[in-house]
This record gives C-alpha cells, structure tokens and sequence, in this order.
C-alpha cells in the first residue's frame, strides 16, 4: 500500500537536540566536594519530548550520539519513553556529552558541561529528512542547539526553512546557557531566530539579553511585532504570563510538594504548553496546565524523572481520585 505521505503527520512534536549523561549528586553542596553520583540522562529538547510523549502525544528526536556506552544508554531511555529515535545516529570519534549537576540546598544549582566535542557536531543541514518534517506538527527548538558549534546554527535554520516549507509551527525556548556562549553571540543569533517563532516559551531575563526588555508587556508588544502568535514567560515561582490572540494573562504559580531540583521545570512547562496549543485549549487553561507541570518537576531530583504522566496531572489538580493502595 503507498503511504499518503501528503496528510500524514507521524509525530505532534520533532525536536533537535544533544542530550547527555547527567550526574547527578547524591548530596547537596559544592561539585568539589560531591563524591557520589546517580547516573541520569538530560538534554532541555530530548526533555521536552519526554515531556511531551507521557502526555500521550507523539515525539520524534533528531540527534547524534557517541557510539559508546553512554550513546546507547541515552538511545535505548529515549526509546523506552516511546520516542521515535529514527533520526538519532551513533557517530565514532565523538564521545557522548556529559554533564556534572551541583544542587543547593534550595534546589537550585550549577551544571559543569563536558561537551566540546559534542557528536552532533557531525549532523548537517544536508541531514536532516525532509519526510520526517512533512510528518509533523510542530518543530521544537531550543538555543542550546546553535551554541554547541557553527554547524548546529546551520542546522537550526535548515530546520526553520523545512518547517516552514511544510507548515510546521515553530516552537522555541532561548534556553539560553552562558557556558556556552558569550551575551553577545546568543543575542545575535537568536535574535535572527525569533522572526520565524510561532510560540515563544522564554524567561524574562532571557529576553532582556535578547531584545533588550525584561518586562512582560514590553517582550509581549515586542513579540507580536515579529508576528509570534503565542508567548509564554516562565516566572518560576511567581507563576508565568501568557499571550495569545490580543488575550494576555498571568497565571499564578502552583506551589511545588517541594524543591529539590529546579532543572528541567522550563522544559516540563514547554510540554505542557504545547500540548494545550495542540488540543486547542484556552490560554488560561494552558497555562495552569504547564505551569502545574513545572511544579512537578521540580519536587524531583533529575531533569526528566518528574515529568508527569496525564493521569498524575488530574490526579494532582483533583480532577480524579488518587488510589494508593
Ligand atoms: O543545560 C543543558 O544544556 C541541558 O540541556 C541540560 C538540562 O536538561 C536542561 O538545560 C534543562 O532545561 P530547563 O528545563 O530550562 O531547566
């Protein structure tokens, strides 16, 4: 039978992103000083399609990975959260990325990356299946990606014209890391980015290295000057602000059971936002849907162990009963 490659869209969500293995200290308090670690997997965008795929929707990856230990580690865990890993290659020469983790007391913390020779340094523009492009909805990026080497920036804007050839939205999170890149590259090069942004996911902070403004309405006027049509400013504790079709709102913060880990709440929020864009929710219910999600994350050490599954989300806003035993 001829697939009907026209109408199919195989996955909700593709992504392009280097994960890494994370250590994670047993302990709270100086790296120096850290002798234990818990071997763990993290990467903001093959987060985002973990996030995405226990929500029940469909996450496709597109990635290289070391062929060592490490690599097929990350692959095989990729895989088990039911990613489609069709575009992740094992490449030789260069080793799996790794990432040091140092937590405070408070949950907040460090990462020291060991990633100079990232093996996504070997995926070009010409690389990139245009297939798996047509197949999809929405193409999420991150500016972690474009930081890792001059190729990974040509690959972003490769993807961009994919996504736009056939209709994708464009999803995008600064994630902007400053081990990486100096202020001024990242400004730079995002910046050439966020024209072609459907649904910017940021921090203020972010976007005051950006753009230049920090406030909320401000990064929103801004926005829709470049003509993004959904905005989401993630404000931690104190919840975040939403923009969508001349609606703008704040929606409060969900407290956290507790904080034992802050790393990769920005990118369990992003999956939630995204799944209420594709379910053609309201904004306000969006929000409290991602935001929720944040909070989630963060009561649990790792950066993707906390995201939810749908069910522990009712089950945490009351909406069905929690059966214990
Ligand atoms: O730092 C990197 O390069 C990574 O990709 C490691 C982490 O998994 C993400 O950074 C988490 O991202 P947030 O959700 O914004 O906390």
């Amino acid at each position: 039978m001829k697939r009907d490659l026209e109408v199919a869209r195989l996955n909700d969500v593709i992504t392009i992103g280097e994960a890494m293995i994370t250590f994670n200290p047993e302990s709270t308090g100086p790296l120096k000083f850290i002798n234990r670690f818990e071997k763990k997997v993290g990467g903001a965008e093959l987060n985002l399609a973990i996030g995405v795929s226990r929500l029940g929707l469909k996450a496709g990856w597109i990635s290289r990975l070391g062929n060592d230990e490490f690599g097929k580690y990350i692959k095989t865990f990729a895989r088990g959260e039911g990613i489609d890993v069709s575009q992740v290659a094992h490449v030789n020469g260069y080793p799996t990325s790794l990432n040091f983790k140092e937590i405070r007391e408070d949950g907040s913390g460090k990462t020291f990356y060991y990633r100079n020779q990232s093996p996504t340094l070997t995926l070009g523009p010409t690389d990139l299946d245009e297939v798996f492009f047509k197949q999809a909805k929405i193409l999420h990026l991150t500016g972690i990606y474009p930081a890792i080497g001059e190729i990974n920036k040509q690959v972003i804007f490769k993807a961009i014209d994919l996504a736009k050839k056939h209709s994708l939205k464009i999803s995008f999170d600064p994630n902007i890391r400053l081990r990486m890149w100096s202020k001024e590259e990242a400004s730079k090069v995002l910046y050439e980015i966020l024209p072609h942004v459907d649904i910017l996911l940021a921090g203020a902070e972010e976007m005051d290295i950006i753009i230049g403004e920090k406030d909320p309405d401000r990064i929103i006027e801004k926005a829709k000057e470049l003509g993004i049509s959904y905005v989401a400013i993630k404000q931690g504790d104190k919840g975040s602000v939403g923009y969508h079709d001349g609606e703008t709102i704040l929606s409060p913060a969900i407290k956290a059971s507790k904080v034992a880990d802050t790393v990769g709440a920005g990118d369990g929020f992003n999956a939630g936002f995204l799944y209420g864009i594709i379910n053609g929710w309201t904004l306000d219910k969006t929000l409290h849907f991602a935001n929720t999600i944040g909070s989630m994350v963060v009561s649990v050490l790792g950066d993707n162990e906390g995201l939810p599954y749908y069910e522990d989300i009712q089950e945490k806003l009351g909406e069905i009963e929690a059966i214990e035993r």
